[in-house]
This record gives structure tokens, sequence and C-alpha cells, in this order.
């Protein structure tokens, strides 16, 4: 049996990295940055106004009730702004540019908001209500770092300090195949020993979720040709097919069967749930084929293939978030595998730690139990039991 980190490690280089791709500043929520972005110009580009009033000289407001002549109006967008003479004040607005000569700005509060004279009824400090050029991001400095996930600020940013597009890792292109004769597509009936197909939803879902463009064959029956006939010209256009059932050691083990001897390896991983698991190239495209069991399902994506989807596409955080927590109750693990049990989690105050408590037994078809969860406890290979009170490690979801 093979270990989950070393797996982990087997996957995560199996995908890769994939290609960095311009995409509009627009469409580039949740990638990842490939190289930095220099800022082309200043934030903010030029002194301006931080608020709606009258630019002045601060000398000529020391004195202040005083009334000064107004010798222009400034509105935000204007370009050709002049000089502030001495004993004069301009009307400005707020981001407008700061007049040379100025080095106050006096809102529009403290005035009799006069057009062509305004008397200003309170001195204001030399720099007051100015913001300068520079003081956010100076011209050419790394406004934004290769490797940062970017969010909407991040995009804000990047249009702000004037681009248009940005360089990322291309989101992955996902082929999600569930087998499996048994199983039926809702709103169709079912007739008794046919269930409906849950695997790829969830699957489907949580690579969206990391930013993943996914297609989706619902239901393949467990028919080595028909299989390959479906799968195999899709291929072409995907950068990663995953599948779920049928690897395991029956006699209609259909993802098995198919790929064994094109370059998919089937193994048994060290781990409850998610034993069976196979990986590989087939005609050169990454393959990982996980078991039918929807809560095998979702814990392999929790132990490999989400680190190593997110990793393909430039993440270096890749982890859940990890915390300690001491158990509620009693619990059992297989000696040798790591188990992964659904749990609840709730920090308790004034503590590093927690409480964690099982929803639902292993079994791994226990699909309810995992939507009460927030998190999977860890059973190491090395345990197989453990008590109430004792700590153990939880992956935060
Ligand atoms: N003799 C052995 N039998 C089994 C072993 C073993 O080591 N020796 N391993 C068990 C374990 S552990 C698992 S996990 C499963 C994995 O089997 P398969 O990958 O071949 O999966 P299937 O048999 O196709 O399906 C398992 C289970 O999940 C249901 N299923 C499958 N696909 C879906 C879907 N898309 N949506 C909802 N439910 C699905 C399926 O009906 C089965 O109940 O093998 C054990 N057996
Ligand atoms: O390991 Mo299977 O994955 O129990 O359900």
């Amino acid at each position: 049996m093979i270990s989950v980190d070393a797996y982990r490690e087997t996957v995560t280089e199996l995908l890769g990295r994939a290609p960095v791709r311009t995409v509009p500043v627009a469409e580039a929520a949740g990638l990842v940055l490939a190289r930095d972005v220099l800022a082309g110009v200043a934030l903010p580009p030029f002194d301006n106004s931080a608020m709606d009033g009258y630019a002045v000289r601060a000398a000529d407001v020391a004195e202040a009730p005083v009334t000064l002549p107004v010798a222009d109006d400034i509105p935000a967008g204007r370009v050709d702004v002049k000089p502030l003479e001495s004993g004069t004040a301009q009307r400005i607005m707020t981001g407008a540019p700061l007049p040379p000569g100025a080095d106050a700005i006096v809102m529009v509060e403290d005035t009799d908001r006069g057009t062509s004279e305004v008397r200003i009824s309170r001195a204001a400090a030399a720099g007051n209500h100015i913001r300068r050029t520079g003081e956010d991001v100076t011209k050419g400095a790394v406004a934004l770092h290769a490797g940062t996930v970017l969010s909407h600020a991040h995009l804000g940013l990047a249009a702000a300090v004037g681009l248009a597009e940005l360089e990322v890792y291309r989101p992955l292109s996902v082929l999600v195949v569930s087998t499996g004769t048994e199983l039926v597509e809702a709103p169709n009936p079912l007739q008794h020993g046919q269930i409906y197909e849950s695997n790829s939803v969830m699957l489907a879902a949580a690579l969206r979720e990391l930013g993943c463009q996914v297609e989706v064959v619902r239901s393949v029956v467990d028919e080595v040709e028909e299989f390959r006939k479906i799968i195999e010209p899709r291929l072409e256009s995907v950068d990663l097919l995953i599948t779920s059932g049928g690897v395991s050691a029956g006699a209609y083990e259909v993802v098995k069967d198919a790929l064994t001897g094109q370059g998919v390896e089937f193994q048994k991983i060290a781990m409850q749930p998610g034993g069976p698991q196979g990986c590989g190239r087939w005609n050169g495209v990454p393959v990982v084929t996980l078991p039918g069991n929807p809560v095998s399902v979702l814990v392999s994506f929790e132990a490999f293939l989400r680190p190593a989807v997110l990793s393909a596409m430039g993440h270096s955080d890749v982890d859940r978030r990890r915390v300690r927590a001491r158990l509620t109750e009693d619990m059992t693990s297989p000696a040798g595998r790591r188990q992964f049990r659904r749990g609840f989690f709730t920090p308790v105050l004034g503590e590093v730690t927690g409480m964690v408590g099982p929803r639902g037994g292993p079994g791994s078809h226990l699909l309810a139990a995992f939507t009460q969860a927030n998190c999977l406890i860890v059973l190491p290979e090395e345990v197989s039991e453990v008590s109430e009170g004792d700590e153990v490690e939880v992956l935060l979801l």
C-alpha cells in the first residue's frame, strides 16, 4: 500500500503546472498571478484634493476668517490646471489635480461656498486634505507579486495602475466522468437496484470552486468498449480526466479494465475511505480514477486532488487549515491506514484547541453525514483507537 503523502505527491507531479495565459483583468478573479505586476503609474498619479473645497496657500488663510478671490474652478478630470497665484483661491473637487503653488485644501464646509470670492472661516495647515503622488504605490514598484491569488481587490489595483490584462496560470479544464450501470440521472424514475448519480455533481462543483473549467459525463455503463468510445475522443480538449467508480476488485470494474495497460496504474492507498485508486496518463492526458463511494470521492478530493489541482493552477497555499481538537467520543481506525472521519469542530473560547466529535460512522456511503460535518478528523496510520478527551488533528473544511 502507498502512503497518502506519497500518493498526493504522485498526483501533484502528474498534474504538473498549467501554462501561463494572458486574460482580461476583469476575468482573472480567483486565478494565480504568474508574473510580478509593476505599477506603470504612481497611485495617486498626481497630487490631488481629498475634499470638495478650495485650494489655497496655507499662509494666505492663517489669519482666518479671510476672503479670497476665486481665480479658477477645478472639477475632477480637468487636465489644464493653472498655477495658484498667492492671495487667491481656486475652487476644487475631490480627486481633481492640485494647482501648482497650492499647499492646502479648505473643505467647502469651512467656507461660504462663494464662486467669485470665498470667505474662509478656518485656517488650514499646509498639506491639509492633499493626497500625494505615489503615497499608495510608487511608479515602477511591484504592485502585485507573482503567486498572488487574485481577489477582487487585487484586480482593482491592477486596473488602477493601468493594466488591461494579467498573466495568470490557466484554469485547468477537467472532464469528470461517473461510471456505473446502476446510475440514473434525476429526475428519471429509479428501479430497484438503481441509484441516483451524485458523484459528478459533487466533483464538478468542488472543481469549479477551485476555478477549474469542468465538463461532465454523468453516467457511463460498466462496459469497457462503451467507456472508451465515449471518453477517449473527449480527452483531446482537456487537461485532466477524473473518473469515479469501477476501480476495485469486482468483475465489472470498467475504469480499471479499460485503462490497465494504457498508462494508468491501479493501487491501494493507505487511507480509509478512498483506498482503491488509480492514476497515470491515457493518450498523454493525466487521469485520476476515484472509487465510486460518494464519501470516498469527497475524501480523495480533500486528501490529494484538491492540493494537486490548486498546485497545478499556481497556488502555493494548497492545504486546509489544521487545528488540534479534543475528542468528544471514542473512535476506532483501521491499523496501517490514515482514517479521515467526518467531524464537527467547535472552537473553545480562550483555548488554542477546540472540541470535535464525529458525524456518522466510517462508512463511505454515508453522504448525509458529510453534509453535517465542518471538518475531517485525521487518525494517523499508527493509531487504531482514540478515546474521549484525546487530542486529534482536524482539517477544517
Ligand atoms: N472485494 C473487494 N471489494 C471492495 C473493495 C476491496 O478492496 N475488495 N474495496 C471497497 C472500497 S473501499 C470501495 S471505496 C469500493 C470502490 O469500488 P469502485 O471504485 O469499483 O466503485 P463502484 O463499485 O463502482 O461503486 C462503489 C459504490 O458507490 C456507488 N457509486 C458509484 N458511482 C456513483 C455515483 N456517480 N453517484 C453515486 N453513487 C455512486 C456505487 O453504486 C457503489 O455503491 O469498492 C469496495 N469493494
Ligand atoms: O475505501 Mo472505500 O474508499 O471505503 O470506501
